[in-house]
């Protein structure tokens, strides 16, 4: 057999390749293969076996992972990667107490984000998009899901889109692209919401069109949009035939949780005060729960999200860095997987499945991300860690060793001295 590149020597290797989405019990079931090889051929995985039976492979490349772990590459399922400026002197006014939405009221937070993106040209939102994506991928993320939402016009929103769809060209990196016009209300709007969704829903022949983006979502929030707003809105949104996606209970209990059930969302994103029976009504749905621990975490709050419990009721559940300038700053997967062992008491077994398979599938891109086997991308990482439970364990810095795109490296852990 011959082939483009041939990992072997691999100490564990996670093929995660149950049928997505993994619910309940199964995200706690795991396959570890030990002393494998994993081959790729045109970008996709073409053989996977033992280390041992790969010496009859011919590769044009071999990459020795000298008994470390491998496993899927990174499937990041819910971030705000395009936007101007940043907003660290917010970090102050959180330490004073004031809560999110009240910066958001006083036209700080999302907002204040909107005028710098506004202001930004094409060029910059790009150079600052790919910047960003370089740095997931040296994080060992392989696909990422972006949402717009920091324009709240129409010329902005689309130029934050098709920044987008630029990246996704430019970059290695598969970019899944999600219209979060319904972010917040714009000042211009403050009184009429309803307008706003309206000027909102009118962009989606265009994007559909232009291929813009495949999901719709919203920000289902007090002082943002109410659960009869966001449901008109999605039926639209569903009608004209957009995934959906929304941002539920995430600070205060609407009931975005079961709102996200009722329309057929793909995903219900944060989820952390979702009610008993949302969480009830998420176990028995198809909808994926995207769990964004760090994002509890770098506002201050205690409240996070009932994770563990989702699971022992049956759900499906993804976990991400909700990365964004300011309710969660940071590119690092690896960190919210720490956060999600030690915050939501999930198992490695669980947190793997939550960033791989179920977040490939939580994106739509289940069929070909997540998971390493014959025919699907070649994405893999080797980490510098001796098992799958080191990652986890182990928190706060980047272990990735070697990130694999479609067969190629495209990142490899510098050398000191
Ligand atoms: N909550 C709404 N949106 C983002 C935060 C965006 C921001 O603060 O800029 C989130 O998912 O946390
Ligand atoms: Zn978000």
């Amino acid at each position: 057999m011959k082939v483009d590149t041939l990992i072997t020597n691999i100490g564990q290797l996670l093929t995660m390749d149950k049928k997505g989405p993994v619910k309940g019990s199964d995200m706690n079931d795991l396959t570890v293969m030990e002393g494998a090889a994993v081959a790729t051929e045109n970008g996709k995985i073409v053989w996977i076996g033992s280390a041992e039976k790969a010496v009859n492979i011919h590769a044009d490349k071999t990459i020795d992972a000298d008994g470390k772990l491998v496993t899927p590459g990174l499937v990041e399922p819910h971030t705000h990667l395009v936007f101007g400026g940043s907003r660290e002197e917010e970090m102050a006014l959180k330490q004073q107490g004031v809560p999110y939405l009240e910066i958001l009221k006083q036209g700080g937070g999302i907002l204040s984000t909107v005028n710098a993106t506004r202001e930004a040209s094409y060029d910059d939102l790009l150079k600052k998009a790919l910047f960003h994506l370089d740095r997931m991928a040296m994080h060992g993320i392989t696909t990422v899901e972006a949402k717009s939402g920091y324009g709240l016009d129409k010329q902005t929103e689309l130029k934050q889109l098709h920044v987008t769809k630029e990246a996704n060209v430019k970059h290695p990196l598969d970019i899944v692209s999600t219209f979060l016009g319904a972010h917040a209300i714009p000042p211009e709007y403050k009184e009429d919401p309803e307008a706003f969704l309206g000027l909102m829903s009118e962009l989606f022949d265009e994007i559909k069109e232009k291929n813009l983006a495949e999901f719709v979502d919203i920000f289902t929030e007090t002082g943002v949009f109410s659960v009869e707003q966001s449901r008109r809105y999605l039926k639209k949104a569903k009608e004209k035939g957009f995934g959906l996606k929304i941002h539920a209970d995430e600070i205060d209990q609407l009931g975005g949780t079961e709102l996200a059930v009722e329309v057929g969302a793909i995903s219900g994103e944060h989820l952390a005060v979702a009610s008993d029976n949302g969480i009830k009504q998420l176990a028995s749905s198809n909808t994926i729960g995207v769990i964004l621990p760090g994002t509890v975490f770098y506002l201050g709050k205690d409240t996070y999200p009932r994770a563990r419990e989702m699971i022992d009721e049956g759900a499906a559940i993804a976990v991400s860095t909700d990365f964004n300038p300011g309710s969660s700053v940071t590119e690092n997967l690896q960190l919210i997987m720490s956060i999600a062992a030690l915050k939501l008491k999930l198992t490695p077994t669980e947190i793997w499945h939550a960033v791989t398979v179920n977040a490939a599938h939580a994106i739509g891109r289940g069929h070909e991300a997540g998971t390493i086997a014959t025919g699907r991308m070649g994405d893999l990482v080797i980490w510098d860690a001796p098992n799958y439970m080191y990652i986890p364990y182990h928190y706060g810095v980047n272990h990735a060793n070697t990130v694999i795109k479609n067969g190629e490296v495209l990142y490899k852990r510098g050398e000191i001295r």
